[in-house]
């Protein structure tokens, strides 16, 4: 079940450095969200923040609020570890664990998770097929995971975070290690997963901003400038930045 992710006066820093200022910011479920912006500008401690896992760098402390549904993410007595369950992330480089079989990738975080492994066969089918990649592995789920290519890979990683059932899915840059086709593949899974989750896309790529999310958001400096549907934002952008930014003139 998809659920909105609502931000409220979000403030992310590295020790003394202030790396996100003030965002508040309401993610619509079932939404594929990009999320653009220069180098630095704060995308990746954006989503970090997300699924708490900022706080696990080196002096990452962060202020605010941010909810899962009602749940406060940053609430009291809230466990991390609970909250990562329901927010899965996928990041630039595919990482399957080198040593697992493709099948035993995909159910890997599911060892985690209490009364949950009874059918793990079935549980993979239904993963790879909505990560988009069944078809391709389906004949040879015990090989190395290691022996698919690297867009296999990732897509791989895709169906690992949806097969422990997350709410919403967050994806740091997923195609930036790959070639344009590969890439393409991955866009269509998450344009497919978008269906059923929260999605949230970090992209340095504008063009696919365009081709999978339906609302974009513009960071610069560590501030959200801009958040609209993705057509209005590269069509009629309401801010100077965001234009300068997305025709070119900066970033
Ligand atoms: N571990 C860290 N320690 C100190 N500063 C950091 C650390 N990680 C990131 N920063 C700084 O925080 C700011 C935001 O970084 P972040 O990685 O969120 O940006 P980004 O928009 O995702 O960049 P990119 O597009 O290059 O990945 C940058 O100024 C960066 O130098």
């Amino acid at each position: 079940m998809a659920v909105p992710v609502r931000v409220e006066h979000l403030n992310a820093a590295f020790g003394a450095f202030q790396a996100l200022h003030d965002v508040t910011i309401t993610l619509p479920a079932q939404t594929v969200t990009a999320v653009i912006g220069p180098s630095g500008c704060g995308k990746s401690t954006f989503v970090r923040c997300i699924n708490r896992m900022h706080e696990e760098s080196p002096g990452g402390r962060v202020s605010g609020q941010v909810f899962l549904g009602d749940e406060p993410v940053y609430g009291p007595d809230v466990d991390p570890v609970r909250i990562r369950r329901r927010v899965g992330m996928v990041f630039q480089r595919p990482n399957p664990f080198p040593t697992l079989s493709i099948l035993g990738n995909v159910v890997a975080g599911l060892a985690l998770l209490p009364g949950r492994h009874r059918n793990l066969e079935a549980i993979a089918e239904r993963s790879l097929r909505q990560a988009g990649l069944w078809d391709e592995v389906k004949d040879r789920l015990y090989d190395p995971a290691l022996s698919l290519s690297g867009g296999q890979q990732q897509r791989l990683c895709i169906a690992r975070a949806l097969a422990v059932e997350p709410e919403v899915l967050l994806l740091d840059e997923p195609c930036s290690s790959l070639d344009p086709i590969s890439s393409g593949k991955v866009e269509e899974t998450i344009l497919q997963v978008a269906e059923r989750y929260t999605v949230v896309l970090v992209t340095h790529n504008v063009q696919q901003a365009t081709r999978v999310s339906q609302m974009t958001a513009f960071f610069l400096l560590g501030h959200l400038i801009e958040f609209a549907p993705t057509e209005q934002l590269f069509t009629n952008p309401s801010h100077e930045q965001t234009e300068a930014y997305i025709t070119g003139r900066f970033g």
